[in-house]
């Protein structure tokens, strides 16, 4: 395969970003390329939206897995690219349509190069939400196929090209997702006496919500808890009878994830109480630390510094969360960031990721993979 191809795939991919459990296009996209490809060693098996392809090993005494998630974000795309996304207010601003395009660069390397082991290639739905690794993980087909070791990229808008970052032990944070709907007493915009406004009570609970990571959590054990959407009211002048708030809870630790939660629950009844309203919260997807077993990772960053071109650097932990954490809590692994060089970061609606670094991607994947499996 060469890289021109893979950047058709890429840019193809590019244009059908899909939601979480939503990837039909993006599924049968790889499915119909996978099915180009010579089948002799080739298990395919389709998961919900997601698919397994096992490639059979010439001599295998171990299984390798590795991971790429498919689901793409709620943001319209303001890239201007030729290629940007053809479906109205998605757009794959995770860099999920490289860590495919990776995973298929490097399983056509090895259905034409088999090696001694078995390779299992992953290809994970609703990263972004509401996570896909937990129920696949749980699903027959990985407990038949029951990887000895899994890895999985993500790519690193911050990081020039033909460079990786990563470090053993904890990568990525806990986070909870954080649904909070207050309901009180709408009206007229002249007669407020009358009624329990939403907008008021929903902005003074954003506002005590800060104080949480300041005043509730040791400053030595970081947390986060961002909200990134409101929503209220209908027009200027009545009243709002309804808020909704949508957030996430990062923590470095399980236990600050628990302390969190008991202020955040606090803070909610404070508010009904002072605001006469009646609230509901709801944590929708959780997703467990990201925790990269030690002596794999440290041989993988030793690995890279002495047989290949590629800068690997030591990074610190991030508040960023993967539900592939909970494929790590199972089977030992690790994650790494990739170098993809964009002025814009994850999740922005310009980020543009330099190509280049999907040919770097899958010859590091291909030697690494080569040397671990033989
Ligand atoms: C790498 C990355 O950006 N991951 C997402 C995972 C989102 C989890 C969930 N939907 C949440 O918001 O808590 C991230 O935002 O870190």
């Amino acid at each position: 395969m060469n890289f021109d191809e893979l950047i058709t795939i890429r840019r193809d991919l590019h244009r059908i970003p899909e939601l979480g459990f939503q990837e039909f296009k993006t599924q049968q996209y790889l499915l119909q390329y996978i099915s180009s490809l010579p089948q002799e060693r080739l298990e395919v098996k389709k998961w919900k939206t997601g698919i397994f392809v096992k490639i059979n090993g010439v001599n295998p005494k171990q299984m390798i897995a590795y991971r790429a998630d498919m689901d793409g974000l709620p943001i319209e795309e303001e890239t201007g690219l030729d290629f940007r996304s053809e479906h109205e207010g998605n757009m794959h601003a995770c860099g999920h349509d490289f860590h495919m395009t990776i995973a298929l660069g490097v399983l056509t390397y090895f259905v034409h190069n088999p090696i001694c082991d078995d390779l299992l290639f992953i290809f994970q739905p609703a990263e972004e939400g509401p996570g896909g690794a937990e129920p696949m993980l749980q699903s027959d087909i990985m407990k038949e196929w029951n990887p000895d070791f899994i890895f999985a990229l993500h790519i690193a808008p911050e990081l020039p090209v033909g460079t990786i970052a990563t470090k053993p032990g904890l990568l990525f944070a806990n986070t909870s997702e954080l649904f909070i709907d207050l309901k009180g007493k709408g009206g007229h915009a002249a007669f407020p006496h009358q009624t329990n406004d939403m907008v008021v009570a929903a902005s003074m609970l954003v506002t005590q919500l800060q104080s949480i990571v300041s005043r509730n959590i040791d400053p030595l054990d970081s947390a986060v808890v961002t909200i990134g959407k409101i929503t209220s009211g209908t027009v200027q002048n009545i009243i709002a009878e309804r808020a909704r708030l949508e957030g996430t809870i990062r923590t470095l630790s399980v236990q600050s994830m628990k302390k969190v939660k008991e202020r955040i629950e606090a803070l909610v009844k404070g508010i009904e109480a002072g605001y006469q309203c009646e609230a509901m919260i709801d944590y929708g997807a959780m997703y467990y630390q990201v925790w990269n077993e030690e002596e794999r990772t440290r041989e993988f960053m030793s690995f890279v510094e002495k047989e290949t071109n590629i800068i690997v650097k030591q990074c610190t932990e991030q508040m960023t969360g993967e539900d592939f954490g909970y494929m790590l809590k199972e089977i030992p692994g690790f994650m790494f960031w990739l170098g993809v060089d964009s002025p814009f970061g994850l999740h922005h609606a310009k980020l543009n990721p330099n190509e280049n670094a999907i040919k770097v991607a899958v010859d590091l994947l291909c030697q690494y993979i080569s040397w671990k499996g033989n």
